[in-house]
């Protein structure tokens, strides 16, 4: 099960689209109402609420949802910047009948304040007023909620035009925002909620990463056929040592690594060779550079003279040097932000935008990793990650990632896929492995997930 993500714009054609289909602008207003005003009660039943609307829809979205929350009985005050510019948000306004205040000095906190101040129509940061108006009246609130996104975020980026409070819940519309996926933004969010008005079936290239279908063992099959893995051993073996062993519980039937000496407190189970024809081996499925690679990029040159699925991690991504030389190769990279911007240079564009490109230029698969690790590939596929605890920044971490990948391309999964899979598993793993984990414990926790 993945989840569509759409950008600002193509957010405004599925709603076009919609409206097209026959389903009135005001439908979907009223199920956007109505859902946050559902999630509101869910998570604090009688808190009195105080709305701040803005002038467009997201402002409209607020109206419906007091209207709602009135008729059950709940105290309910909307503040508001001005008159509503949009047809759809004066007709929610037209609703609604009870008082509206102006948004100035004299507003007064509430135990509960619901942002709708903009949403996706964000086009510049807050003016300063409006600005401290909501970081007084959010810090004034025991609870504050998101409509469709915190005001001041922009939805594309995921950067912060204004600063923004931290939201305990953020409810959304439709299809999640890239913001909703991506840091600075989605630190702020608290937990977000997708809610269903009505959009129907939305087709997207960007999408959440979800829970992956692995694929099952051949009861009758044998350990080439699980998957073999091969890594290259540098300078530090330890390195390699965790993404071996990370293969190996993410299910690969064979792991065995290339090295000049033997490496201390692997598990028997992997296979430790001096012999340079392993790598001609036709079996492999995955072969593994970089992870303790160090000063050795010989390394990297040896594993692109093979023609073997590939996993370029950690030091062999510099190693590259021009991302043209993986073209013809069926290479995953596995980048955090220094690595890529040491072989990609400055790509003008968000997030997103970068990852993409760079999948094109080097027409291979792109891990662009931090707390909104994404998945890119040259065909314009793009995975966002779902939240993962901040515990995953560890050492070694990314070697575990990097093992699980090379794993699930030698079982078989076609690449973006096995990258994504990954990364959905790296971070539950980190779930199961609870707080100060080291990145051993996450692979102790790969069997059940894998
Ligand atoms: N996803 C859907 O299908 C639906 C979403 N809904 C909700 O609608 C908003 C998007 O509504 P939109 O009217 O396009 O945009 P906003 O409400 O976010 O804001 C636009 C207005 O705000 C003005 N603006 C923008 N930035 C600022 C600023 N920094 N300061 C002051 N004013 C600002 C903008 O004015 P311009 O001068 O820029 O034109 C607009 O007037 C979406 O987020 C959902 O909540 C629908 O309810 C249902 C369908
Ligand atoms: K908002």
């Amino acid at each position: 099960m993945t989840r569509p993500i759409l950008p600002a714009a193509a957010t405004v054609e599925a709603e076009q689209a919609a409206i097209a289909g026959g389903t009135p602008e005001t439908d979907l207003m009223e199920n956007a109402g109505a859902a946050l005003a559902r999630a509101i009660r869910l998570m604090s039943p009688w808190r009195p609420v105080l709305f701040l609307a803005g002038p467009g829809n997201n402002g409209g979205d607020a109206f419906v949802a007091a209207r709602h929350l009135l008729e059950q009985g709940m105290q309910v005050r909307i503040a508001v910047t001005g008159a509503p510019k949009r047809d759809a948000a004066r007709w929610a306004k037209g609703g609604w009948h009870g008082e509206v205040e102006l948004i100035s000095e004299e507003t007064e906190p509430a135990p509960l304040l619901v942002d709708a101040l903009f949403g996706t129509g964000l086009g510049r940061p807050l003016g300063e007023e409006l600005q401290a108006h909501l970081m007084r009246l959010a810090e004034g609130a025991a609870m504050t909620i998101a409509c469709d996104l915190p005001s001041g975020v922009d939805a594309d980026s995921g950067e912060m035009l204004s600063p923004i409070p931290r939201y305990d819940a953020t409810v959304t519309f439709g299809a999640l925002k890239p913001a909703h996926r991506l840091a600075p933004a989605m630190q702020h969010m608290g937990d977000v909620i997708l809610a269903d008005i009505g959009l129907g079936e939305v087709e997207s290239d960007w999408r959440e990463i979800g829970k992956p279908e692995l694929p099952a063992p051949d009861p009758v099959g044998h350990k080439y056929g699980r998957g073999l893995v091969h890594c290259l051993a540098g300078s530090m073996p330890g390195a390699i040592a965790l993404s071996a062993h990370a293969a190996a519980r993410a299910g690969a039937g064979y792991v065995r690594v290339s090295t000049s000496r033997m490496i201390d407190g692997l598990p028997s189970a992997i296979v430790q060779t001096d012999s340079a024809d392993a790598l001609d081996d036709e079996r492999i499925g995955c072969l593994l550079v970089g992870p303790g690679m160090g000063d050795v990029p010989p390394l990297l040159t040896l594993a692109l003279t093979k023609t073997h699925p590939l996993v370029i991690d950690a030091d062999a991504i510099k190693a590259v040097g021009e991302p043209d030389r993986l073209v013809g190769h069926d290479v995953i990279l596995t980048p955090h932000e220094g690595e890529f911007e040491a072989l990609f240079g400055e790509i003008e564009g968000t997030k997103a935008d970068r990852a993409l490109i760079a999948a094109q230029r080097s027409q291979s698969i792109i891990v662009l990793k931090g707390p909104d690790t994404l998945v890119a590939a040259p065909d314009g596929r793009l995975g966002f990650a779902p939240p993962a605890p901040a515990g995953l920044a560890t050492a070694g971490s990314g070697d575990v990632l990097a093992g699980i990948i090379a794993a699930f391309r030698a079982r078989g999964m076609e690449p973006f896929e096995a990258a994504c899979a990954a990364v959905w598993v790296h971070g539950r793993a980190a779930e199961v492995a609870g707080p100060n984990f080291i990145a051993d414990d996450l692979v102790a926790a790969l069997g059940p997930l894998s």
